[in-house]
Protein backbone atom coordinates (compact mmCIF):
# COMPACT_ATOMS: atom_id res chain seq x y z
CA UNK A 1 0.00 0.00 0.00
CA UNK A 2 1.84 3.15 -0.93
CA UNK A 3 1.70 5.67 1.45
CA UNK A 4 -0.93 8.64 1.54
CA UNK A 5 -0.45 12.02 -0.83
CA UNK A 6 -1.81 14.48 1.62
CA UNK A 7 -2.34 18.28 0.00
CA UNK A 8 -3.41 21.15 2.57
CA UNK A 9 -4.84 24.09 1.73
CA UNK A 10 -5.56 27.55 3.31
CA UNK A 11 -9.61 26.91 3.41
CA UNK A 12 -12.30 24.43 2.20
CA UNK A 13 -13.08 27.05 -0.67
CA UNK A 14 -9.71 26.96 -1.83
CA UNK A 15 -9.57 23.26 -1.72
CA UNK A 16 -12.38 22.66 -3.58
CA UNK A 17 -11.35 25.14 -6.45
CA UNK A 18 -7.78 23.24 -6.43
CA UNK A 19 -9.23 19.61 -6.11
CA UNK A 20 -12.07 19.80 -8.58
CA UNK A 21 -8.92 21.38 -11.47
CA UNK A 22 -7.02 18.04 -10.03
CA UNK A 23 -10.32 16.04 -10.51
CA UNK A 24 -11.08 17.07 -13.68
CA UNK A 25 -7.70 15.91 -14.91
CA UNK A 26 -7.59 12.43 -13.34
CA UNK A 27 -11.17 12.17 -15.29
CA UNK A 28 -9.80 13.41 -18.32
CA UNK A 29 -6.89 10.88 -17.99
CA UNK A 30 -9.15 7.90 -17.73
CA UNK A 31 -10.57 5.29 -19.50
CA UNK A 32 -14.54 5.52 -19.69
CA UNK A 33 -16.67 4.06 -18.11
CA UNK A 34 -15.35 6.32 -14.58
CA UNK A 35 -17.25 4.94 -11.75
CA UNK A 36 -16.99 7.67 -8.93
CA UNK A 37 -18.39 7.05 -5.71
CA UNK A 38 -19.45 10.24 -3.93
CA UNK A 39 -19.93 10.87 -0.40
CA UNK A 40 -22.24 12.93 1.54
CA UNK A 41 -22.67 14.79 3.96
CA UNK A 42 -21.74 18.91 3.84
CA UNK A 43 -18.01 18.70 2.97
CA UNK A 44 -18.08 17.89 -0.46
CA UNK A 45 -21.02 20.64 -1.38
CA UNK A 46 -18.05 23.04 -2.31
CA UNK A 47 -16.15 20.73 -4.08
CA UNK A 48 -19.21 19.48 -6.12
CA UNK A 49 -20.08 22.99 -6.95
CA UNK A 50 -16.90 23.35 -8.51
CA UNK A 51 -16.66 20.29 -10.58
CA UNK A 52 -20.14 21.47 -12.27
CA UNK A 53 -18.10 24.46 -13.29
CA UNK A 54 -15.26 22.42 -14.83
CA UNK A 55 -14.79 21.37 -18.37
CA UNK A 56 -15.07 17.41 -18.01
CA UNK A 57 -16.18 14.76 -20.43
CA UNK A 58 -19.15 14.01 -17.97
CA UNK A 59 -20.40 11.45 -20.42
CA UNK A 60 -17.77 8.67 -19.09
CA UNK A 61 -18.75 9.13 -15.26
CA UNK A 62 -21.26 6.64 -13.65
CA UNK A 63 -21.95 8.36 -10.08
CA UNK A 64 -22.25 6.12 -7.17
CA UNK A 65 -23.10 6.78 -3.52
CA UNK A 66 -20.43 5.42 -0.60
CA UNK A 67 -24.03 5.80 1.94
CA UNK A 68 -27.21 7.02 2.12
CA UNK A 69 -29.43 7.93 4.44
CA UNK A 70 -32.79 6.38 3.76
CA UNK A 71 -35.40 9.03 3.23
CA UNK A 72 -37.17 10.03 0.40
CA UNK A 73 -34.92 11.66 -2.54
CA UNK A 74 -36.27 14.94 -2.10
CA UNK A 75 -35.59 15.26 1.74
CA UNK A 76 -33.55 17.95 2.83
CA UNK A 77 -30.97 14.58 3.97
CA UNK A 78 -30.89 12.83 1.06
CA UNK A 79 -27.47 12.81 0.16
CA UNK A 80 -28.47 11.98 -3.81
CA UNK A 81 -30.58 15.59 -3.00
CA UNK A 82 -27.06 17.27 -2.07
CA UNK A 83 -25.50 15.79 -5.30
CA UNK A 84 -28.37 17.04 -7.56
CA UNK A 85 -28.45 20.23 -5.90
CA UNK A 86 -24.47 20.83 -5.92
CA UNK A 87 -23.50 18.74 -9.34
CA UNK A 88 -25.70 16.57 -11.11
CA UNK A 89 -28.89 19.12 -12.19
CA UNK A 90 -26.26 21.04 -13.72
CA UNK A 91 -23.64 18.60 -15.98
CA UNK A 92 -24.85 17.17 -19.14
CA UNK A 93 -25.96 13.45 -18.01
CA UNK A 94 -28.09 10.97 -19.06
CA UNK A 95 -30.49 9.16 -16.24
CA UNK A 96 -28.78 6.28 -16.25
CA UNK A 97 -25.52 7.47 -15.36
CA UNK A 98 -26.64 8.37 -11.74
CA UNK A 99 -26.65 4.60 -9.56
CA UNK A 100 -28.22 6.30 -6.51
CA UNK A 101 -28.77 4.15 -3.41
CA UNK A 102 -32.59 3.48 -3.62
CA UNK A 103 -34.46 4.80 -0.50
CA UNK A 104 -38.01 3.84 -1.76
CA UNK A 105 -38.69 0.28 -0.06
CA UNK A 106 -37.19 -1.57 2.99
CA UNK A 107 -33.30 -1.01 3.99
CA UNK A 108 -33.00 -4.41 3.54
CA UNK A 109 -34.09 -4.91 0.12
CA UNK A 110 -32.71 -1.56 -0.80
CA UNK A 111 -29.36 -2.63 0.34
CA UNK A 112 -29.68 -6.07 -1.83
CA UNK A 113 -31.06 -4.18 -4.88
CA UNK A 114 -28.11 -1.71 -4.57
CA UNK A 115 -25.44 -4.51 -4.47
CA UNK A 116 -27.12 -6.06 -7.39
CA UNK A 117 -26.76 -2.59 -9.50
CA UNK A 118 -23.11 -3.07 -8.51
CA UNK A 119 -22.53 -6.12 -9.40
CA UNK A 120 -23.97 -5.81 -12.54
CA UNK A 121 -22.32 -3.12 -13.32
CA UNK A 122 -18.82 -4.70 -12.38
CA UNK A 123 -19.71 -7.68 -14.41
CA UNK A 124 -18.91 -9.95 -11.18
CA UNK A 125 -19.93 -11.09 -8.03
CA UNK A 126 -16.65 -11.57 -6.51
CA UNK A 127 -14.18 -8.16 -5.84
CA UNK A 128 -11.17 -8.57 -7.44
CA UNK A 129 -7.70 -6.21 -5.84
CA UNK A 130 -6.59 -6.18 -9.35
CA UNK A 131 -9.37 -4.44 -11.12
CA UNK A 132 -10.99 -2.16 -7.90
CA UNK A 133 -15.01 -1.55 -8.13
CA UNK A 134 -14.33 2.11 -8.19
CA UNK A 135 -12.06 4.59 -9.93
CA UNK A 136 -12.55 7.01 -7.57
CA UNK A 137 -13.98 6.77 -3.99
CA UNK A 138 -14.44 10.44 -2.35
CA UNK A 139 -14.85 9.66 1.26
CA UNK A 140 -15.73 12.18 3.98
CA UNK A 141 -14.58 11.92 7.89
CA UNK A 142 -16.82 12.58 10.97
CA UNK A 143 -15.30 13.85 14.26
CA UNK A 144 -15.97 10.46 15.78
CA UNK A 145 -13.63 9.34 12.66
CA UNK A 146 -16.70 7.36 11.28
CA UNK A 147 -16.36 6.96 7.19
CA UNK A 148 -19.45 6.43 4.90
CA UNK A 149 -21.85 5.30 7.92
CA UNK A 150 -19.71 3.03 9.40
CA UNK A 151 -20.04 3.90 12.59
CA UNK A 152 -18.15 3.21 15.95
CA UNK A 153 -19.15 -0.25 17.36
CA UNK A 154 -21.60 -0.75 14.87
CA UNK A 155 -22.06 -4.82 13.83
CA UNK A 156 -21.86 -3.94 10.04
CA UNK A 157 -18.02 -2.68 10.90
CA UNK A 158 -17.28 -6.11 11.12
CA UNK A 159 -19.16 -6.86 7.33
CA UNK A 160 -16.64 -8.72 5.00
CA UNK A 161 -19.14 -10.35 2.73
CA UNK A 162 -22.01 -8.23 1.63
CA UNK A 163 -21.16 -5.12 -0.45
CA UNK A 164 -23.74 -2.61 0.68
CA UNK A 165 -25.73 -3.12 4.74
CA UNK A 166 -28.31 -1.13 6.18
CA UNK A 167 -27.41 0.59 8.95
CA UNK A 168 -30.36 0.88 11.66
CA UNK A 169 -28.78 2.36 15.04
CA UNK A 170 -25.94 4.74 15.69
CA UNK A 171 -27.78 7.73 13.49
CA UNK A 172 -31.64 9.25 13.78
CA UNK A 173 -32.48 7.98 10.30
CA UNK A 174 -31.55 4.85 9.35
CA UNK A 175 -28.88 4.58 6.55
CA UNK A 176 -27.45 2.27 3.63
CA UNK A 177 -23.80 2.19 3.65
CA UNK A 178 -21.20 0.26 1.85
CA UNK A 179 -18.90 -2.22 3.89
CA UNK A 180 -15.75 -2.06 4.40
CA UNK A 181 -14.67 -4.52 1.11
CA UNK A 182 -16.06 -2.37 -1.47
CA UNK A 183 -14.78 1.72 -0.18
CA UNK A 184 -11.64 -0.20 -0.19
CA UNK A 185 -11.98 -1.36 -3.79
CA UNK A 186 -10.88 1.70 -5.22
CA UNK A 187 -8.41 2.96 -7.73
CA UNK A 188 -8.08 6.13 -5.81
CA UNK A 189 -9.44 7.31 -2.46
CA UNK A 190 -9.99 10.63 -1.68
CA UNK A 191 -10.63 12.00 1.93
CA UNK A 192 -11.95 15.24 1.63
CA UNK A 193 -11.69 16.63 5.12
CA UNK A 194 -12.47 20.38 6.85
CA UNK A 195 -12.54 21.61 10.15
CA UNK A 196 -11.01 21.78 13.25
CA UNK A 197 -13.29 19.76 14.89
CA UNK A 198 -12.06 16.68 12.40
CA UNK A 199 -8.18 17.46 13.29
CA UNK A 200 -8.15 14.98 15.80
CA UNK A 201 -10.22 11.93 14.25
CA UNK A 202 -7.51 12.81 10.71
CA UNK A 203 -4.43 12.35 13.13
CA UNK A 204 -5.92 9.15 14.74
CA UNK A 205 -7.18 7.83 11.42
CA UNK A 206 -3.89 8.82 9.60
CA UNK A 207 -1.80 6.22 12.51
CA UNK A 208 -4.61 3.79 11.53
CA UNK A 209 -6.04 3.72 14.96
CA UNK A 210 -8.22 0.82 15.10
CA UNK A 211 -10.77 2.25 17.52
CA UNK A 212 -11.99 4.53 14.59
CA UNK A 213 -13.93 3.38 11.57
CA UNK A 214 -11.61 5.01 9.38
CA UNK A 215 -8.74 4.01 10.84
CA UNK A 216 -9.67 0.75 10.01
CA UNK A 217 -9.96 1.30 6.15
CA UNK A 218 -7.63 -0.25 3.83
CA UNK A 219 -7.85 1.22 0.33
CA UNK A 220 -6.42 -1.01 -2.30
CA UNK A 221 -4.97 1.92 -4.32
CA UNK A 222 -3.62 5.50 -3.82
CA UNK A 223 -4.70 7.31 -1.26
CA UNK A 224 -4.78 11.58 -1.16
CA UNK A 225 -6.28 13.50 1.70
CA UNK A 226 -7.60 16.50 1.06
CA UNK A 227 -7.42 18.77 4.11
CA UNK A 228 -7.79 22.66 4.88
CA UNK A 229 -5.27 24.05 7.45
CA UNK A 230 -8.13 23.44 10.42
CA UNK A 231 -8.02 19.81 10.02
CA UNK A 232 -4.57 19.07 9.39
CA UNK A 233 -3.58 21.34 12.04
CA UNK A 234 -2.39 18.24 14.43
CA UNK A 235 -0.76 16.56 11.44
O1 LIG B 1 -23.98 10.68 4.83
C1 LIG B 1 -23.07 11.27 5.42
O2 LIG B 1 -23.23 12.15 6.26
C2 LIG B 1 -21.63 10.99 5.05
O3 LIG B 1 -21.42 9.97 4.25
C3 LIG B 1 -20.81 10.96 6.29
O4 LIG B 1 -19.95 9.88 6.42
C4 LIG B 1 -20.00 12.24 6.24
O5 LIG B 1 -19.05 12.15 5.19
C5 LIG B 1 -19.31 12.54 7.53
O6 LIG B 1 -20.26 12.45 8.58
C6 LIG B 1 -18.74 13.96 7.48
O7 LIG B 1 -19.85 14.83 7.37
P1 LIG B 1 -19.63 16.39 7.05
O8 LIG B 1 -18.95 16.47 5.70
O9 LIG B 1 -21.04 16.95 6.99
O10 LIG B 1 -18.79 16.94 8.15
Amino acid sequence: MTAPRTEKFADPQDLALRAADWMAGVIAAADAPFRMALSGGNSPRLLYGELSLRRIDWSKVRFYWIDERFVPPDHPDSNLRMARETLLAHIPIQPDQVHAMPTLSDPETAARAYEDDLKSAYGATDLDAARPLFDLTLIGLGSDGHICSLLPGSPVLEERTRWVAPVTQGRPEVRLTLTYPAVESSRLTVFLVTGRDKAEAVKRVRQGDQNLPGGRLRPQGETVWLLDRAAASLL
